[in-house]
């Protein structure tokens, strides 16, 4: 098995904070891995890094053995690493098909221009991205809201669009921002169906995530960093034993501690 994703070294200083600091794991390819730590560890930071939202200041980040650190979003999106968000962003004036397709676009090959000459190319390339479109919708249980305004529907709903308008740009690797929150627990169970699915589907999954019910079910490897560092790594259940991490998370809240326990 080869590391999809590899970060060596990486590190990111804000002022003279090191939000991340010296950070090194590899994501499998073909693997569900969680990347975990208490409030302010620097999680969004290190999806920041990968994504080029943030330069690293230091170390590099490499996708499919090739050096990405410094690429604009924009490129490392086209290489195949997308991204959901923590809050909903879906474009409020369209259905559920339509927010879902314009995912797809991202990967389209034509020019809008040629859109506008309806070239036989185009045509076909529409048509192949209206049945793609359709099969993500069925396959995340979304099919009977396709004709409906996306943002008219309940929040589990939405989050379940916006997934899906991920998959629908054919990531290689897909990156999500706590997608159990504000999730019920139904609605978060069913979560983890539809990540085994994503994963089954050929896309290699990195997620952040605190719903501990998500982490320990779904996960192959876990990452866990705190004040920017990596503290331990390995399965759900070294994790949950790892003297390291409870105290990480028992010295910030107790809450949580009691959840990784
Ligand atoms: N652009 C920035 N400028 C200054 N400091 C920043 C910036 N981005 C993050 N930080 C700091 O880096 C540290 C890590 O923040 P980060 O948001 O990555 O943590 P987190 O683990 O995602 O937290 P949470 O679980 O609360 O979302 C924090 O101390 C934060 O204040």
């Amino acid at each position: 098995m080869s590391a999809l994703l590899e970060l060596q070294g990486a590190g990111i200083s804000f002022g003279g904070l090191h939000a991340v600091d010296d950070l090194s794991f590899a994501v499998e390819k073909g693997h569900i891995v969680a990347l975990i730590g208490p409030n302010g560890a620097g999680k969004t930071t290190v999806f920041n890094m990968i994504t080029g939202v943030y330069r690293p200041t230091k170390g590099k980040v490499c996708f499919q053995g090739q050096e990405i650190t410094g690429w604009q979003p924009h490129a490392i999106a086209r290489a195949g690493i997308m991204r959901t968000f923590q809050t909903i962003r879906l474009f409020p004036a369209m259905s559920v098909f339509e927010n879902v397709r314009a995912g797809g676009h991202l990967r389209a090959q034509q020019y809008w221009w040629q859109g506008m000459l309806s070239l036989p190319a185009q045509r076909r390339e529409e048509t192949a991205l209206a049945e793609r479109t359709h099969e993500i919708l069925c396959k995340l249980d979304l099919d009977r809201f396709a004709n409906e305004p996306a943002t008219s529907l309940p929040y589990g709903v939405q989050r379940r669009v916006e997934l899906a308008r991920t998959l629908a740009a054919e990531p290689k690797l897909v990156i999500l921002d706590e997608p159990a929150a504000g999730l019920n627990d139904a609605e978060s169970s069913a979560l983890n169906r539809t990540i085994f699915g994503i994963r089954d589907s050929g896309i290699t999954v990195l997620l952040v995530e605190h719903d501990m019910n998500v982490v320990m079910n779904v996960t192959d490897h876990i990452v866990v960093i705190n004040f920017g560092r990596k503290i331990a790594e390995g399965n759900a259940a070294a994790i949950r034993s790892n003297p390291q991490v409870i105290e990480a998370y028992l010295g910030r809240d107790e809450n949580e501690a009691e959840n990784v326990t």
